[in-house]
């Protein structure tokens, strides 16, 4: 199943406080956004990689070593929120309706093929379907400082992205949230705003976000972790 990814690289990186975009951060040795791009640059499912930057970056990305079809990647403008960088990049697909469209964080570098493969089917049989892994901590709600209430963790989940949808279903959640003035934090609440069903497949924990400085350690940890593998 053939897909095309929109991959939001136009933040700033304020958590991680380096000062810099932090997917230009030296990750074993590369930088972040390179691992990212490599998996999809060499996955011979992925059609075309629509590369959200801000402007003034985009010779960085251009000077980055990449593994794979580099020819893949076209370049649109960042904008102020996440959401408004993918909505660039799927403004820039011309494609028919029913074409897969995938939308995953340059954050998130570990993301695999077989990840990649298992959400692409069931948004390609659903229509919408999102990356996730049960959260394993007990959540609360927190007000002041004080716990208001312990929430039921059975049914919670951590989300990641990728997020995969039918052309046709993203473009009419990003056109519903552009008419109510709505800014969510991954494209799915947009979808469910629209009453879509959207559906789960289990991702991996390795597929981590890097957003805060401790993540730096956790994701050298797992690209050690997964070189070892691989020499297996
Ligand atoms: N206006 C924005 C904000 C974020 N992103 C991208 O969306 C992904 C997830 O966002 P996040 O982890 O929050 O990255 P930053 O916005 O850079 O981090 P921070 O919120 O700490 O500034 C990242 O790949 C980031 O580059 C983007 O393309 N455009
Ligand atoms: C899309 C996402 O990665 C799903 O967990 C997350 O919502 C992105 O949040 P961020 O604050 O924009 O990094």
């Amino acid at each position: 199943m053939n897909y095309r990814v929109i991959i939001p690289a136009a933040g700033q990186g304020k958590r991680m406080g380096l000062g810099y975009n932090k997917l230009f951060l030296p990750l074993g040795g590369r930088a972040l956004i390179a691992h990212t791009l490599d998996v999809f640059l060499q996955d011979s499912s992925c059609e075309t990689v629509i590369l959200s930057t801000n402007e003034e970056e985009r010779e960085l990305f251009l000077s980055l070593s990449l593994k794979g079809d580099r020819s893949k990647i076209t370049f649109v403008n960042g904008g102020v929120e996440r959401q408004h960088s993918v909505a660039n990049g799927l403004s820039s697909i011309d494609a028919k309706e029913d074409t897969l469209v995938l939308v995953h964080d340059g954050a998130r570098p570990f993301i695999t093929r077989e990840v990649i493969a298992k959400v692409v089917q069931k948004a390609n049989d659903n229509g919408a379907a999102i990356v996730g892994v049960p959260v394993k901590d007990t959540i609360k709600r927190i007000q002041s400082s004080v716990v208001q209430e312990t929430i039921d963790r059975s049914s919670l989940w951590q989300i990641q992205t990728p997020q995969a949808f039918r052309l046709s279903i993203l473009h009419e959640a990003h056109q519903w949230a552009r008419v109510n003035n709505y800014l969510g934090t991954d494209e799915a609440s947009l979808v469910e705003k629209i009453s879509y069903p959207v559906s789960i497949v289990e991702g991996s924990y390795d597929n981590i976000k890097l957003t805060t400085k401790e993540d730096i350690y956790f994701g050298e940890a797992i690209l050690q972790a997964k070189s070892q593998e691989e020499k297996q």
